[in-house]
């Protein structure tokens, strides 16, 4: 029978391509508070219910005068009230008259301009009674200080699209406009199967052979800085039958089953027959170092990734695949990670082979340009190559030994903060 994929594996570029073809968002939408919408998507596009901030407002504590033009030193007026942010004035500003006003405050009616503080001096009034009175000191500038009733939005303006990811900036800027509460689409729920006949969990005592279990802790802790917590998991032995069980269960409970470990070639590789047998494989291998024993297909309806065993392997394929995946799945725009180009701070020394995504500390030179260091060894199996990486760097396949300084693409371990 003919495999339906190259047998060396998929390039990355392709197996992304296939996955995303695959995937078809979630339907459901919920309405939640602001307050627990951060990094959820959008599901509709919001409007601006009323102009913001919807009234003239002063940007300087200082005095709102009706004079278009800058004002020149030794000019007066007489002072005939005040507003603050809240408490407006009520009246309207004759030619020759102002009124104290405080940063974020309404303009009166007939206000043309906003005199800082710091240009004018108040007068009291003298012995014979009269207004309170204000002296110009300084040189006003051509600003007039005064924030329009349309800046931050005007009614009916879209405020988001739909198929957003709401971060701090947009849903501040969401209630500075009103909106209390918004659509979000459902989020996919993530089934995790561990399976390893040799694996312990942490802090219990090893028996022979046996490792202690890190791809659940691994996994979890990165898809919940990614906005996708697992709701289910399953630590489950090498053995069909607990596996077929562990999988049907999770594909009837979650919208995505990852599993991790016996997806290569061994005996006691269980994964893909057991995918072939309960859904279907869309493909397996990849051709990339880490990652290569790696499986996608479905499971009945559930779309399914078997991520491989080692590590490093797992951590690097959920990023490059399962992620866009739960991106899409989650009805929103698949965001890649940001790519740049950087030189390698020093020599690295391989072998052709497989495209590699090395793991690598970003560093700044003192001329500006960006280093990457690759330090350590590179092995799958070595979570400590994780540790404290800024960068995935893109090596060629054809890419033997490379010179400090080679210039490589890499991929920014970063998300957005705002
Ligand atoms: N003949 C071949 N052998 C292997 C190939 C191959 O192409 N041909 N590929 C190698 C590569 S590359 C990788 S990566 C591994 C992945 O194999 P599996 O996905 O089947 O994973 P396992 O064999 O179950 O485990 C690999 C390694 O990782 C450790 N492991 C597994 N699960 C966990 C866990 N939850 N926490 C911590 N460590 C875990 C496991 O003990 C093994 O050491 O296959 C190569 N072999
Ligand atoms: O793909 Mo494996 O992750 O190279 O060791």
């Amino acid at each position: 029978m003919a495999e339906p994929f190259p047998r060396e594996g998929l390039p990355l570029e392709e197996a992304r391509r296939r996955v995303l073809a695959a995937i078809t968002p979630l339907t459901g939408r919920e309405r939640l508070p602001l307050g627990r919408c951060l990094g959820r998507v959008s599901a509709e596009p919001v409007r601006a219910p009323e102009a913001v901030p919807g009234f003239r407002a002063s940007i300087m504590d200082g005095y709102a005068i009706t004079d278009a033009e800058a004002p020149s030193p030794g000019r007066r007026w007489s002072l005939v009230g005040r507003s603050a942010p809240g408490a407006p004035y009520g009246g309207v500003l004759a030619e020759g008259e102002a009124i104290r006003i405080l940063t974020g405050a309404p303009l009166p009616e007939g206000a043309q301009r906003v005199l800082p503080q710091e240009l004018v001096s108040p007068e009291s009034p003298g012995a014979g009674g009269g207004a309170e009175s204000l002296r110009m000191t300084g040189e006003a500038g051509p600003n007039p200080w005064i924030r329009a009733p349309e800046e931050e939005a005007a009614a009916g303006d879209e405020l988001l699209p739909a198929g957003v990811r709401l971060g701090a900036a947009a849903l501040g800027r969401l209630a500075s406009c009103g909106v209390a509460s918004l659509a979000v689409s459902v989020q996919p729920r993530v089934g995790l199967l561990i399976s390893g006949d040799e694996l312990v969990a942490a802090g219990a005592a090893r028996g022979p052979g046996q490792i202690w279990e890190s791809n659940g802790t691994l996994l979890r802790a990165l898809l919940e800085r990614l906005g996708y917590p697992v709701s289910e998991q399953r630590v489950v032995a090498d053995d069909p039958a607990a596996l077929r069980q562990a999988l049907l269960e999770l594909a009837a409970d979650c919208d995505v089953v990852v599993s991790t470990g016996g997806v290569s070639a061994g005996d006691s590789d269980w994964i893909r027959p057991l995918l072939a047998e309960l859904g279907e494989v869309g493909f397996w291998k990849l051709f990339l170092k880490p990652g290569r024993p790696f499986a996608f297909g479905r499971l009945g309806p559930r779309p399914f990734f078997g991520l491989p065993g080692n590590p490093v392997a797992a951590a690097v394929t959920a990023l490059q695949l399962l992620w866009p995946a739960l991106q899409q799945l989650e009805g929103g725009e698949v965001v890649p990670l940001p790519r740049l180009k950087v030189r390698l701070a020093s020599a690295l020394k391989r072998g052709a082979g497989r495209p590699e995504l090395a793991r690598a500390r970003l560093a700044v030179a003192g001329d500006g340009a960006l280093l990457a260091q690759v330090e350590g060894s590179q092995a799958s199996s070595r979570i400590g190559s994780l540790q404290g990486a800024d960068l995935l760097l893109e090596i060629p396949a054809e890419a033997g030994s490379l010179a400090a300084g080679t210039e490589l693409w890499a991929q920014l371990l970063r998300l957005p903060l705002l």
